[in-house]
């Protein structure tokens, strides 16, 4: 896959959790052909007649249907990253393509063509005050200048009927809720019916229940237009919820790519390292100290499908004679897969624990000991 130099298209490799690495290789099904690529991006802003750098050699692919998160800190580099995909930054170097067109060199009337396949929601919804939600979610098509009036009244509530504000044609966005608004501008982002849909800090505005509502409405924009979305933010909450794969940026450069279930499971570099103790409240150094006492064999156990929700401790228990005790664990979903990590303390004789150990490995349960 283009802009994932290191792994062949869909294959994650040599993923590893903590300080233990396993070397792990699992194949995934790409969901479309490559639809945003980009290649060797750089941008530096110039400020006081020097050149700040903010992206430093981004390669990237972004599959057609999939929901593509991007992470980083505060000045890591995101804003520039998605702003560059609609043009409203340019790139220093490098080139960026959509459906195989560079559109780097784009102007005129291949920039309006461009910002009309891809749409953009904002942080602070950037509504026009004056206008009534009808009218903001109109505007874009009259400005488009291809539909009659009957067609866009048409369209417009088609798309009030798909964000779920039909009752709320007539307000005014001060009479809004910041949910309400957010699922205005994504009617507005949708109203030209784009291949690619940009979500710039979307949710960071909201309150965490709104927040998870128009995650849900863009997860069902995905499923039902199979629309694109690249989104960015700095919660994992967040990439958890509704992304398929995720880029972590830190320093203008993408530290760690993957499936999302990857790299929460097996987060490699610091920076995705802490990102997932903060999400899942998880401080490794304090559990050490916590069991340092506890009897037996300490392992981390890490399930992800099905598996998550079979009975496999208690059989082991039963058919090896073995013991355990569960220390710390969880068991979510990550988008619609589910999965789960576990730290136990296992106790019966060396034989018994690695024919139970084998046993779990070959259901395709990983199993780092740590203790
Ligand atoms: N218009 C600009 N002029 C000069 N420097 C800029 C400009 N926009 C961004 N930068 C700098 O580029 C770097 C990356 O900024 P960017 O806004 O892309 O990061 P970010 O990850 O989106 O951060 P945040 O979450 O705080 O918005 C920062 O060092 C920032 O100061």
């Amino acid at each position: 896959m283009l802009g994932e130099p290191a792994h062949s298209p869909g294959i994650i490799s040599g993923y590893g959790f903590g300080a233990g690495c396993y070397n792990k290789t699992i194949r995934l099904p790409l969901q479309g052909h490559p639809l945003i690529a980009l290649s060797q991006i750089h941008k530096s802003y110039r400020v006081d007649g020097r050149d700040i750098p903010a992206l430093n050699g981004i390669d990237l692919t972004v599959a057609a249907g999939e929901i593509f998160g991007i992470i980083g800190h505060s000045g890591a580099g995101k804003s520039t990253l998605i702003r560059l995909i609609n043009l409203l930054e340019r790139p220093s170097a490098g080139s960026i393509r959509i459906d195989g067109a560079d559109i780097t060199a784009l102007d005129g009337a291949g920039l309006r063509s461009l910002r009309q396949q891809v749409g953009m929601i904002f942080q602070h919804f950037n509504l026009l005050g004056s206008k009534t939600v009808a009218r903001n979610i109109a505007f874009p098509l009259e400005i488009a200048g291809q539909l009659g009036r009957a067609e866009i009244d048409a369209r417009v509530d088609e798309l009030l009927e798909l964000v779920g504000l039909a009752e709320h044609k007539h307000k005014y966005p001060s009479q809004l809720s910041g949910g309400q608004k957010q699922r205005v501008g994504i009617a507005r982002a949708l109203a030209n019916r784009p291949k690619v849909l940009l979500c710039d800090e979307a949710t960071s505005a909201l309150d965490p229940q709104t927040t998870q509502s128009v995650l849900q409405l863009l997860a069902k924009i995905n499923r039902e237009l199979n629309l694109t979305i690249v989104l960015i933010t700095h919660e994992m909450d967040v990439i958890r919820s509704i992304c398929d794969r995720v880029a972590v940026i830190d320093g203008g450069k993408i530290v760690e790519m993957g499936p999302v279930t990857q790299v929460f499971l097996y987060p490699q570099h610091p920076t995705t390292q802490r990102f997932v103790s903060e999400a899942e409240h998880i401080d490794e150094t304090a559990q050490a100290e916590a069991f340092a006492h506890v009897p037996g064999k300490v392992v981390r156990m890490t399930f992800i499908g099905e598996t998550t929700y079979e009975g496999f401790l208690g059989n082991a228990a039963r058919e090896f004679g073995i013991d355990f005790s569960i220390l710390s664990g969880r068991i979510e979903r990550i988008k619609d897969t589910p999965c789960g990590q576990m730290l136990l303390a296992f106790t019966g004789c060396e034989a018994a624990l690695a024919a139970a150990f084998a046993q779990f490995r070959s259901r395709g349960i990983d199993i780092e000991e740590l203790r």
